[in-house]
């Protein structure tokens, strides 16, 4: 078993005839929040995808917990979250998740420890069309806790949601990163930074930077990661 949740070496893909990861080397230790930051179209959606296996890529390696991105040992292992809502709009929450539950294997009260820990209990018997956005998209990520898996690969979990509950999900990662779990977890609002262990700036399929937020800002000599990323992006920085 390998020390790091997750090794990407040189990684290339092609989208579009368009080259939208350019030869991506990085590590993600086990047991942290690890954040993928950098604005839209950088490529964080294609990095994530290339880790759950559901992209083709050109060349390069992709490892999580050191088996090949995608591979079948890893499916209970890694909980995707995508951007778009993965669940059935003409169920009720819990028949959602109790469909998930019986694909897992888990017991009906995993379902109900999982609807409190994303704060729907009260919501168990909506229909999932008639949730806000910001309830259908903790309605997916409730389904990929069911499993409890050992790494979370989550794109842009918090976008849409309101300050309330975006603080709510970052507790609710650092409790399951505290439990061991490894959290990737992508984001273009710079300030989500702070809340992460470590964050990987991202740009034009590159990465620019990897570092705690603290350690970005030193070595860029800003006050905040949307500053620092600006300076790393435009030469400045290190
Ligand atoms: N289905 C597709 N076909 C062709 N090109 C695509 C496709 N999906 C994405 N791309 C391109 O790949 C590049 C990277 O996209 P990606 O979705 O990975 O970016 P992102 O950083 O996740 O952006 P966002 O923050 O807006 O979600 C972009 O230039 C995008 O236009």
């Amino acid at each position: 078993m390998t020390a790091a949740a997750i090794e990407v070496r040189q990684l290339v893909v092609e989208r579009g005839g368009r080259t939208v990861l350019d030869g991506l080397d990085l590590t993600i230790p086990r047991g942290r929040i690890t954040g993928l930051l950098g604005p839209s179209g950088c490529g964080k959606s294609t990095l994530i995808r290339s880790l759950v296996g559901v992209q083709i890529v050109k060349s390069g390696t992709v490892d999580v917990l050191g088996e090949p991105g995608g591979s079948a040992v890893n499916r209970r292992r890694v909980g995707y979250v995508t951007q778009g809502s993965s669940v059935y709009d003409d169920l009720t929450v819990a028949q959602n998740l109790a469909y998930f539950a019986a694909i897992y294997g888990v017991e009906q009260e995993r379902v109900d420890e999982v609807l409190r820990s994303v704060d729907l209990a009260d919501r168990r018997d909506q229909l999932t069309r008639s949730l806000s956005g910001g309830q259908r998209a903790r309605v997916s990520l409730a389904a990929a806790l069911l499993a409890s898996p050992d790494v979370y690969l989550l794109d842009e979990p918090t976008v849409g949601l309101d300050p309330v509950l975006r603080r709510d999900l970052w507790r609710l990662f650092t409790d399951l990163a505290s439990a061991g779990a490894t959290l990737l977890v992508s984001s273009h609002v710079m300030d989500e930074a702070d809340r992460c262990d470590e964050v990987l700036l991202m740009r034009e399929g590159r990465l620019i930077a990897q570092d705690t937020p603290a350690g970005l800002r030193a070595a860029t000599g800003t006050q905040d990661i949307e500053s620092a990323f600006l300076a790393l992006a435009t030469g400045g920085g290190r």
